[in-house]
């Protein structure tokens, strides 16, 4: 299982403190879409530049001019950039496309999809990887529950899922066995990151 540490409403300089400080533990760095919308492109070369050696996924939500939006988080060093589920076929198909030529990876974002019609149409599609998620705004309602499971059951995916996962309901999910587990707040937001990241990586 690898995680990845989503930073999400900080500056740039926590962001880089936090990543450094957890490096040891997470997989993936994720910089959060209103980082990205913040600083721009600019903090995805920072980043980059910093953790030559880490997997970065550019949080872009794209959901329209698929192609541009792409190529602008994987020129900036992204290895990983993610589409809305919702956008059309032609949107995650150029991604897609865009990935290929330049070897690098879309996740579709599965944020408010609850048809299993959809996701058999990203299979369809060729979409490799895609994320269960819990928005933020949502999780006042709760956080990430495993019932989610169930619309990607028997479909052949790579699964990350995000959503206030935290060290109280970890050990649950990952018994789902997901590929990637997200975490941003209950890391970013503790006392001692370091040490949260840490026994998220170790359960
Ligand atoms: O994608 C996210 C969310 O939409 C805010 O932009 C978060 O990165 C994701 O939900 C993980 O963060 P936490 O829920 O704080 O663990």
């Amino acid at each position: 299982m690898n995680l990845q540490l989503a930073l999400d409403r900080l500056t740039k300089e926590d962001c880089i403190r936090i990543a450094k400080e957890t490096e040891k533990s997470i997989d993936i760095i994720e910089i959060g879409t209103g980082v990205i919308k913040e600083y721009g492109m600019s903090i995805i070369r920072e980043m980059r530049s910093l953790f030559p050696d880490k997997l970065i996924l550019a949080d872009m939500k794209t959901c329209d001019a698929g192609k541009h939006e792409a190529r602008q988080a994987f020129e900036a060093g992204a290895d990983i950039t993610t589409v809305m589920a919702f956008s059309s076929d032609l949107t995650i198909k150029d991604t897609l496309q865009v990935a290929k030529e330049m070897g690098k990876q879309v996740m579709i974002d599965l944020l408010e999809i609850h048809s299993r019609d959809r996701i058999a149409e990203l299979q369809e599609l060729d979409v490799k990887l895609v994320s269960l998620h819990v928005g933020k705004d949502k999780q006042t309602e709760g956080t990430f529950d495993t019932t989610l499971f169930s619309l990607v059951e028997d479909f052949n995916f790579e699964v990350a899922v995000a959503g206030g996962i935290n060290l109280e309901n970890i050990r649950e999910i990952a018994a789902h066995q997901p590929d990637i587990i997200i975490a941003g707040s209950s890391i970013t937001g503790a006392e001692k990151p370091a040490l949260a990241a840490a026994k998220m990586k170790g359960i």
